[in-house]
């Protein structure tokens, strides 16, 4: 049994650089949409939150793991942000409706490790 998806948006990802206090695009320097999917492990009952670039190289720019106990900052109805042990992760949503379904997604999977 391997992973399946339980949800997909396009958002830009991106990161935050604590060094110079700003956002920078994951993956690149110029914002680009990515597909972002959560996925499920049912056996391990794991999430992961998976975005890979909508362009050509469909290079992965996220992949980071869904931790018990972790704070899901939607801070606008487009943009939403946590922390995770390392960096601070940004989704700029392409929409405020694949905004407010990877917020109910996310926070399922939070629920649910
Ligand atoms: C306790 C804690 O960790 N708090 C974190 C947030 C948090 C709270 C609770 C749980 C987890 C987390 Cl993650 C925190 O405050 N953080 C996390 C790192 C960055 C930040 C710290 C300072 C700056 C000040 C401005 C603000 C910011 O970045 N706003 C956005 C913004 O400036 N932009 C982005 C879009 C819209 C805006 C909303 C798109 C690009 C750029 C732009 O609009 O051009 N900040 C933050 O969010």
């Amino acid at each position: 049994m391997g992973e399946t998806s339980i949800c997909q948006v396009r958002a830009t990802v991106m990161l935050y650089d604590d060094t110079n206090k700003r956002w920078v695009p994951a993956g690149s320097e110029n914002p680009s949409f990515s597909r972002v999917q959560i996925y499920h492990n049912a056996a391990a009952n794991t999430y992961r939150v998976v975005g890979r670039k909508i362009q050509a190289d469909q290079q992965v720019v996220i992949n980071c793991a869904i931790i018990r106990g972790m704070k899901y900052n939607q801070a606008t109805p487009n943009f939403h942000q946590w922390r995770d042990p390392k960096q601070v992760w940004g989704l700029n949503f392409g929409s405020k409706e694949d905004a407010a379904a990877f917020a109910a997604a996310m926070m399922r999977a939070i629920d649910a490790v």
